[in-house]
C-alpha cells in the first residue's frame, strides 16, 4: 500500500496565527500557577477562536473532485527540494494555495457576476484558477499569470484531468508583462484576482485600471490583504511583504476612481469596483 505524505500546512492567516498564540498561552497558563477563573476564561476564548474555521469548511460546499486532488498533489510536493534543484524560480509553499473556503468564494464571485471571462494574476498550482473556471459558462474563458514554469505546467497536468480545465489558458511570463500585453491587445475581463507577488500590487492595480484591463461593471478581488495582520501591528513587526500591502491598502483606500471593501476571509480578501 502506498501512503501519500500530506504536510500540514502552517497558520499563515491572522486568526490562525492568533489560534496558535492562544493555544500556547493556555498551555502556559495550564503548566503555571495560574488561577480557575482565568484558565476557564483562556479555555473559553480558545474554543471560540479554535472552531470557527473548521465549522466554515465543514458547512461550506464541499470541492470537487479536480479541486481535492489538485490541493492533495500539491500539499505532498516537495516544494524546498523543487526549488534547491533550480526547478522553481523561488521557494514556493504548499501555503500558497488559497483553498477550499477561499475558493468557493471566489466561485460564488464568479456566478454572482455572471463573468464570462476572468483574468488571475499569480496561479501557483492552480487552485483558484480551477475553481473559478467551474463557475464559468461552457464558452467562458480565465486567463492565468505564472511567472514559474515549473508551477505553469503542474497546474496544467491538474487542469486536464477536470471538465472546466479547457477554460484555462496559462501565460507563463512576468504578470506585467502579460498585464501590459492583454491592455495593449485590448482585452478586458469581468472579474481580476490579484494573488502574484505582493510587492507588485500597487503596479497591478494602476496598470488595470489605466487600461481597459477591467470590463464596465468588473470586479477586482485581491488576496492577502490583511498579511497575517502585518498591516494593523506596529511597523517593525511587518516583514517586506507586510510593508507592502499596508502600502497597497493606502494606496487603495485614496484612490477615488474606486470604493472597496476588506473582507476577513483567510488572509483578508479586497473587493474592489470602479465606481
Ligand atoms: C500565492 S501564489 C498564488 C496562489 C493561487 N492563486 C491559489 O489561490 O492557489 C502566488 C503565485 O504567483 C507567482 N508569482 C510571483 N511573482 C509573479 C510575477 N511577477 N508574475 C507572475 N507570477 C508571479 C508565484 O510563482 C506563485 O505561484
Amino acid at each position: 500500500m502506498t501512503i501519500t505524505q500530506i504536510n500540514q500546512p502552517r497558520a499563515v492567516t491572522p486568526h490562525g496565527i492568533l489560534v496558535e498564540l492562544l493555544q500556547s498561552t493556555l498551555q502556559l497558563a495550564q503548566s503555571s500557577n495560574t488561577s480557575a477563573e482565568v484558565l476557564t476564561s483562556l479555555q473559553q476564548i480558545y474554543n471560540l477562536a479554535a472552531g470557527l474555521e473548521p465549522y466554515i469548511g465543514e458547512y461550506t460546499t464541499n470541492e470537487s473532485q479536480g479541486l481535492k486532488a489538485l490541493a492533495q498533489k500539491t500539499s505532498t510536493e516537495d516544494w524546498s527540494k523543487r526549488f534547491s534543484d533550480g526547478e522553481t524560480v523561488r521557494q514556493l509553499e504548499q501555503e500558497m494555495l488559497s483553498g477550499h473556503v477561499e475558493g468557493q468564494t471566489l466561485k460564488m464571485f464568479v456566478y454572482l457576476t455572471k463573468a464570462k471571462r476572468v483574468l488571475e494574476v499569480g496561479m501557483f498550482t492552480g487552485y483558484s484558477a480551477l475553481a473559478m473556471a467551474e463557475a464559468l459558462p461552457d464558452d467562458g474563458k480565465l486567463v492565468a499569470c505564472e511567472v514559474d514554469a515549473y508551477v505553469a505546467s503542474f497546474a496544467q497536468a491538474c487542469f486536464q484531468n477536470s471538465p472546466h480545465g479547457n477554460k484555462i489558458s496559462v501565460e507563463v511570463a512576468p504578470a506585467l508583462e502579460t498585464l501590459r500585453k492583454l491592455a495593449q491587445n485590448g482585452e478586458s475581463f469581468d472579474l481580476i484576482f490579484i494573488d502574484a507577488d505582493k510587492k507588485e500590487y500597487i503596479e497591478y492595480f494602476h496598470t488595470i485600471l489605466d487600461s481597459s484591463l477591467l470590463a464596465p461593471g468588473g470586479l477586482i478581488c485581491v488576496d492577502n490583504t490583511l498579511m497575517q495582520g502585518q498591516v494593523y501591528l506596529p511597523n517593525e513587526q511587518r516583514s517586506v511583504n507586510g510593508k507592502a500591502i499596508t502600502e497597497f491598502n493606502q494606496v487603495v483606500a485614496n484612490d477615488s476612481r474606486v470604493e472597496q471593501v476588506i473582507l476577513p476571509l483567510r488572509d483578508g480578501v479586497t473587493l474592489i469596483r470602479r465606481i
